[in-house]
C-alpha cells in the first residue's frame, strides 16, 4: 500500500546496486532485478559456508511467515549463477510499500559468486510474474502484489555512476530528471521490459539504423549489452579501442575520449548515454586500460543493464504497460 522509497547504494565498480528491505520485521539488503521474477533470500536453511558473512532470513523468528507446502523454485542467471530452495509467504516492506503474502523463495542452495558477493543477500524481481520459476504454483513480484495498492502503478530506479540513488515504488518524483519523461510501448509476450530500438547515433554523428533486434531494461546487468551495429560503430570513433581478449571484451586506453552514445527507445525517443558513463572501469590498479561499459551481444533482445540507468532516470509502469525515461537531474 502507499508508496516508498529506499537507497540503491553501488557495489564497488557499480558491479549492481543494492537496496534494503524488510521480510517479517527482519531488515535485509537486496539487489533489485529488473530483469527476472523471482524475490529470494539467504536463509539460516543454507549450509552455514553459504551463510558466512551474509544476512540470513530466519522463517523461525518471523511471525508471519508461512510455509507455501509443496513449492520449490530453481533459477538460474544469464551469466550461469544461480540459486535454489522452498517457498512460503511473508510481509514485505520496501520503503514504506507493503506487501501481505509476499511469495519468499528461501535459498537453500546458491552458487559460489552468491556466496562470494557478501554485500548481497538475494534478489528482487521486478519483471513480469510470467518469469516467475516457483513451481507447481507461479508466484507474483513484489510489484505486481504491490500494484492495486500504491498511489500509481509504478516504480523508478535513479541510479547513478559511483554513487548512492533510489528505486521508488507508487510515486514518480519528477525533481529527479530533467524535462518530461518519453514513454515507449513495452512488449510484454517475453517477461522483459522490453521495447524496440530502430536507429542510434554515435556523438553528433549521423543516425543509423540498428539490426532492430529488440532491447530489455535490465538493473541486474552492471553493463549495456548492445548489437554489434551499435558497439561497432561506437568503438570506430574511439581511438585505441579494441577487442581485448585478457580482458574479456572491447578495452581502451583510459585517456580516451568517449563520445555519447544515443539510442532510440520505442521508436520515438533517443536516450543519450554518457561518454562518461561508458568508461566502465580500469582493468588493473596501472589505470592504463579501461574496460568497456558498451560491449556487444548477440542476444536478442539486447540487455541495457545498469551503464544505460546512470545516464537515464528509468520509470515502470505496471498499468499500461510501458517505461519512461529522461536524463537524470
Ligand atoms: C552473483 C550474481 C549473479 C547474477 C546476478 C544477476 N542479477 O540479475 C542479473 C541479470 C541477468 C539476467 O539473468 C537477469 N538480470 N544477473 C546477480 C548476482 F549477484
Amino acid at each position: 500500500s502507499g508508496s516508498g522509497t529506499v537507497t540503491a547504494t553501488p557495489e564497488s565498480q557499480d558491479v549492481e546496486y543494492l537496496a534494503p528491505i524488510s521480510i517479517g520485521g527482519q531488515s535485509i539488503v537486496m539487489d533489485f532485478d529488473s530483469g527476472s521474477s523471482d524475490l529470494w533470500v539467504f536463509s539460516t536453511q543454507l549450509s552455514a559456508t553459504a551463510q558466512k558473512g551474509h544476512t540470513n532470513f530466519d522463517t523461525t523468528k518471523s511471525t508471519t511467515f508461512k510455509t507455501m507446502t509443496g513449492a520449490a523454485f530453481s533459477i538460474s542467471y544469464g551469466d550461469g549463477s544461480g540459486a535454489a530452495g522452498t517457498v512460503g509467504t511473508d510481509t514485505v516492506n520496501i520503503g514504506g510499500a507493503t506487501v501481505t503474502g509476499q511469495a519468499i523463495e528461501v535459498a537453500t542452495a546458491v552458487s559460489s559468486s552468491f556466496v562470494s558477493d557478501t554485500n548481497s543477500n538475494g534478489l528482487v524481481g521486478l519483471a513480469f510474474s510470467k518469469l516467475n520459476t516457483v513451481s507447481p504454483t507461479q508466484q507474483k513480484t513484489f510489484f505486481d502484489n504491490a500494484m492495486a495498492t500504491l498511489a500509481q502503478p509504478v516504480f523508478t530506479a535513479d541510479l547513478r555512476k559511483g554513487a548512492v540513488g533510489s528505486y521508488e515504488f507508487g510515486n514518480i518524483d519528477s525533481t529527479k530528471f530533467n524535462g518530461s519523461l518519453s514513454w515507449a510501448a513495452v512488449n510484454t509476450t517475453t517477461g522483459f521490459w522490453q521495447f524496440s530500438n530502430s536507429k542510434f547515433s554515435v556523438g553528433t554523428g549521423a543516425t543509423t539504423a540498428t539490426d532492430g533486434t529488440q532491447a530489455i531494461a535490465d538493473t541486474g546487468t552492471t553493463l549495456m549489452l548492445a548489437s554489434s551495429a551499435i558497439v561497432t560503430a561506437y568503438y570506430s570513433q574511439v581511438s585505441g579501442a579494441a577487442n581485448d581478449a585478457s580482458a574479456g571484451g572491447i578495452t581502451f586506453p583510459c585517456t580516451a575520449t568517449l563520445p555519447d552514445l544515443n539510442v532510440d527507445v520505442g521508436g520515438n525517443y533517443m536516450a543519450l548515454v554518457r561518454g562518461d558513463d561508458i568508461n566502465y572501469a580500469p582493468v588493473d590498479s596501472t589505470g592504463t586500460t579501461c574496460f568497456g561499459g558498451l560491449q556487444a551481444t548477440t542476444n536478442d533482445p539486447q540487455i541495457w543493464g545498469d551503464i544505460m540507468f546512470k545516464s537515464q532516470f528509468v520509470a515502470f509502469n505496471g498499468g499500461n504497460n510501458s517505461i519512461g525515461m529522461a536524463p537524470h537531474q
